[in-house]
């Protein structure tokens, strides 16, 4: 029997948008300004990194913001999964993929996205019933060239490359089939967050917004 789709709801979450922030987020206090400018910006889809105290508040403050669909990144195992889940967090990103992972996700109901960044890796979570993964460190993994050749052997699965990822090479990424979305920090750099610079951030958003313009994906 085929394993039951993990991945339906991420691959809706990941046609939202071409990229998805990536927010290491120092204050919850940031949380709202800093989801209302992104999602006025033209980005709803937003993913706090379990990187700093305040994350967990950040995703409690953040799900209230009307438009925004927020996720937890750097979700390790179990326990961050159910803190991710408690706090209202939407679904889950992971540099890579345990099955102790997997399953804690599952169990509580949170989508997935896991990481991936050889072959086999992907094969394993593609055995676990997952179609859409994070290619990560997308750059020095190898970067698009790579994902296109992964595309021959392993059509059936579509990536958000994320690491590394800039507005300067965000196209070459998203003008590959494989591709469903990117991740990248650069539309909420540290300095402007510090600085309270929301419209900055709005600018950088609708900027990044416009990147998947006139490609069909
Ligand atoms: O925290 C995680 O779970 C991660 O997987 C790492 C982030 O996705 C990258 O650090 C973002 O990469 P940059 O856009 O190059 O800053």
């Amino acid at each position: 029997m085929p394993p039951v789709n993990q991945s339906a709801h991420i691959r809706e979450i990941c046609a939202l948008a071409p990229v998805i922030p990536v927010l290491v987020v120092e204050d919850a206090a940031w949380a709202v300004p800093l989801a209302q400018a992104l999602v006025a910006g033209g980005l709803p889809v937003l993913e706090v990194t379990l990187r700093t105290p305040a994350a967990l508040d950040a995703i409690a403050a953040m799900v209230q913001v009307p438009g925004a669909i927020v996720g937890a990144g750097t979700v390790l195992g179990a326990q961050d999964a159910r803190a991710a889940r408690a706090a209202g967090a939407g679904f889950a990103v992971s540099p890579g993929m345990t099955g102790a992972l997997a399953a804690a996700c599952a169990e509580t109901g949170l989508p997935l996205l896991p990481g991936v960044a050889t072959a086999s890796e992907v094969m394993q979570a593609q055995e676990a019933g997952f179609d859409a993964l994070k290619f990560f460190p997308a750059g020095p993994a190898g970067g698009a060239g790579y994902l296109k050749a992964l595309a021959g052997p392993l059509p059936r699965i579509g990536f958000c490359p994320t690491g590394d990822i800039s507005a300067q090479n965000a196209t070459a990424y998203l003008s590959l089939p494989n591709v469903l979305c990117v991740g990248g920090s650069w539309v909420a750099p540290a300095a402007m967050m510090r600085a309270g610079d929301w419209a900055g951030i709005e600018a950088l958003a609708r900027q990044a917004a416009e990147l998947g313009a006139g490609l069909e994906r």
